[in-house]
């Protein structure tokens, strides 16, 4: 059986790419799991420059398959901050202060204004391979205060129109429908198996 590891920490993220990769036959780890890591310099300029320097410093260190996610908010009005520094925005990672700090940021904008893209870039990265790389995005607007309890990060402040109902206001199968990450790996999904069997 061939493991594939999910370069992340976060359960949260990690739970949906076990959905997608069990049914597959892989065994699914996720960097939790992993008692030795190589220290990964996360300074490309882009999501999926970042993705890919984590997914193959990974793959080179460990001669494992690799999946790495980087995503993050950009926010049109701040143009497009916080971007690929969303998970620090305010400092450390800290959901709650980067919340806080986006709302003092929009102060006083009014809704129309407050249009934003949430990205996810994905790379897969196996040993003698060239990576597969795929995204996501989808455009909402950020609130003026927080909505739901579920979801993580700045999902309490983003809104989708058509739903009427924030992130963090979805199931995480609703959330899955049309949120940045679900729909990049719908495309995952549409390349995946071709590109592993090349
Ligand atoms: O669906 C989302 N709903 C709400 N917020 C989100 C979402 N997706 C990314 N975000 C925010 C959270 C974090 O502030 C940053 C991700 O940063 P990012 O480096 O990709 O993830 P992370 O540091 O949480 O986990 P890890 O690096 O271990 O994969 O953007
Ligand atoms: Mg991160």
């Amino acid at each position: 059986m061939t493991t594939i590891l999910i370069a992340t920490k976060n359960e949260g993220k990690a739970k949906e790419f076990k959905a997608f990769f069990g049914p597959k036959g892989f065994k699914v780890k996720t960097l939790n799991e992993m008692d030795e890591l190589p220290d990964i310099i996360e300074n490309g300029k882009t999501f999926t420059e970042n993705a890919l320097i984590k997914a193959q410093t990974l793959t080179d260190k460990l001669k494992m398959t690799v999946l790495a996610d980087d995503s993050g908010l950009m926010v049109d009005a701040l143009d497009g901050a916080p971007g690929i520094f969303s998970a620090r925005y305010a400092g450390d990672h800290d959901d709650a202060a980067n919340n806080a700090k986006l709302l003092r940021e929009l102060k006083g904008l009014p809704l129309s204004k407050r249009t934003a893209t949430f990205h996810t870039s994905l790379a897969v990265t196996s040993v003698s391979k060239e990576p597969l790389i795929v995204a996501g995005n989808v455009k909402g607007l950020i609130l003026d205060k927080q909505r739901g309890a579920d979801g993580f990060g700045y999902d309490p402040l983003f809104y989708i129109p058509e739903l009427d109902k924030t992130f963090a206001e979805l199931t995480p199968i609703e959330k899955n429908k049309v949120s940045h990450r679900g729909k990049a790996v719908q495309v995952l999904s549409e390349n995946f198996d071709d590109w592993w069997e090349r």
